[in-house]
């Protein structure tokens, strides 16, 4: 799915899909805004959602309000890369952006559910590096979803009681952080982007590199 981009060290590398899931209140969105915010390189993939818009989210940027109407015509255009309905609410990403992203050499930062997850694995393994965030315990994952201040105490009832189910994807993922400090879950996932980034398998200029490095040893 994707073509090339030059790593920092201008090397002709794939770009890679990094996902992050989590059960809801986890931390996912605390830590991708991190990432984009301090990870040169790395675009956020806007999902189209029906679910209602919190208080603080924006229109474009958190994620892409559609009803849904406008969702169904999404999936039925081929529109989107991965879809899924989570707490009675359809998401999807939105395959456009992604493609161009990589296509331009970047990678990209999904915030989406297992099933989401799925999706995208079947479509290009090679390039899906997946994250599972694990909340210490489920007093701190509570506390989080009621300091978030966001959702009503029904709607929190009902992530807490999914949340066991969420947790039960967490062997499909490549990598598990458990997030007890943000700065120390920021460190270990920016860490674990780093090194796929220098993956050999990824680094398709290197064949190139490495013969022009021997012309110059030979010549
Ligand atoms: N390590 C942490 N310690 C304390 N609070 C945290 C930590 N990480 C995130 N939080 C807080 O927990 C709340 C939920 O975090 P966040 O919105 O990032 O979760 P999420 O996994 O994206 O949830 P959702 O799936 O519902 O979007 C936020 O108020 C956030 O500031
Ligand atoms: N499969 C997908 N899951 C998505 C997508 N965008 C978000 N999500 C997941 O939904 C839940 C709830 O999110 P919230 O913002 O309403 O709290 C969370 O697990 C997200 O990761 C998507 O495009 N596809």
């Amino acid at each position: 799915m994707t073509t090339g981009g030059h790593g920092t060290d201008g090397v002709e590398r794939r770009g890679l899909m990094f996902v992050l899931s989590s059960p809801s209140g986890a931390g996912k969105t605390t830590l991708s805004r991190l990432l984009i915010e301090r990870m040169p390189g790395l675009k956020m993939s806007v999902s189209a959602t029906t679910r209602p818009m919190r208080p603080g989210e924006v229109d474009g940027r958190d994620y892409l309000f559609v009803d849904k109407p406008r969702f169904e015509a999404m999936v039925k255009g081929d529109e989107l890369l991965e879809w899924a309905t989570v707490f009675d609410n359809r998401y999807g990403t939105p395959r456009g952006p992604v493609e161009a992203a990589l296509s331009a050499g970047q990678d990209v930062l999904f915030d989406i559910d297992w099933q989401g997850t799925q999706q995208l694995r079947e479509k290009a393994r090679a390039d899906v590096v997946s994250v599972f965030i694990l909340p210490p315990s489920a007093a701190d994952l509570e506390k989080r979803l009621h300091s978030r201040a966001q959702d009503s105490d029904e709607v929190i009832r009902k992530r807490m009681s999914r949340a066991s189910h969420e947790m039960s994807h967490w062997a499909e993922y490549d990598y598990i952080v458990i997030n007890h400090d943000v700065d120390q879950a920021f460190a270990e996932v920016q860490s674990i982007l780093k090194a796929e980034r220098l993956k050999r398998e990824r680094r398709i200029g290197l064949v190139g590199f490495v013969r022009s490095l021997q012309g110059q040893l030979q010549g």
